[in-house]
């Protein structure tokens, strides 16, 4: 039995003669944080779909603390510990921040639902805002709402599709610094996909390069950025 909170074997999607992923292996530690990265189009986000059930594999398997997950759907693999956030921010506009988090926790957990919702939002930096209309919050508060959401339940895995897109640089700064204190106080491993460098490289423990849909690297975050290939293929001259 491996070591791994999650697995990925011989990963493949395909869309008819379209090869999104294939052939991917991937692997994430307790409490690691491995970032995800690649030119548009090169898997990612099929990458993530594949992993928490949304898309059926083409081949291959994946395993959440050991368990062969790949039969799973998303519900079962998210009651299992394997939680998302989406690219576009989920939350409901109207409803008070307190009470859709103490939803969606009651889904995961309804003896305890009150206590988790509260744990979450002081851990985010939300609790403040729990009697607001989220429509009311900043954008930044609303990511993090977002991902609050996500964290119900105490989840052993989270994996985050640009969890920075459209923040300024100090919401982006913020965010990635919750993101690693969750990581130890929390337990939980991430997996990130982010264009954001300065946040992939900043705070994974681990990068992992796709392009075409294959992993072309994959490794501590100075061996990738050092490596030939990838700065050929996508980081160029910003490496
Ligand atoms: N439903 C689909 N049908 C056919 N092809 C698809 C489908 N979804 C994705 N693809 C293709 O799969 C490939 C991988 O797309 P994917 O969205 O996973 O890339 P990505 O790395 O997440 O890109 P981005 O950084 O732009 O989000 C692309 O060539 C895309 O056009």
């Amino acid at each position: 039995m491996s070591d791994y909170v999650l697995q990925a074997r011989d990963v493949a999607i395909h869309y008819g003669g379209v090869k999104a992923v294939d052939g991917v292996e991937l692997t994430l530690e307790r409490g690691q944080i491995r970032g995800l990265i690649g030119p548009n189009g090169a898997g990612k986000s099929t990458v993530i779909d594949a992993i928490t059930g949304r898309r059926r594999l083409t081949r291959g398997q994946v395993f959440l603390r050991g368990e062969d997950v790949s039969a799973l759907g998303p519900v079962q693999r998210r009651q299992r510990g394997l939680s998302r956030s989406f690219q576009r921010t989920s939350v409901f506009g109207q409803m008070r921040v307190r009470r859709q988090v103490a939803l969606a926790s009651h889904c995961m957990n309804p003896k305890d639902s009150e206590a988790d919702a509260q744990a979450v939002l002081e851990e985010l930096n939300l609790a403040h805002r729990a009697d607001d209309v989220a429509e009311d919050l900043g954008y930044g508060e609303q990511r993090r709402l977002d991902l609050a959401l996500a964290l119900v339940g105490r989840p052993t895995v989270l994996l985050l599709d640009e969890p920075m897109a459209g923040l300024s640089v100090q919401e982006s700064h913020d965010l990635a610094r919750h993101l690693k204190a969750l990581t130890s106080r929390w337990n939980v491993s991430v997996l990130l996909v982010e264009h954001d460098m300065d946040v992939v490289f900043g705070i994974s423990d681990a990068v992992t390069v796709f392009e075409l849909g294959r992993v072309i690297a994959s490794g501590e975050p100075a061996e990738v950025r050092a490596n030939p290939r990838v700065r050929e293929a996508y980081l160029g001259s910003a490496a």
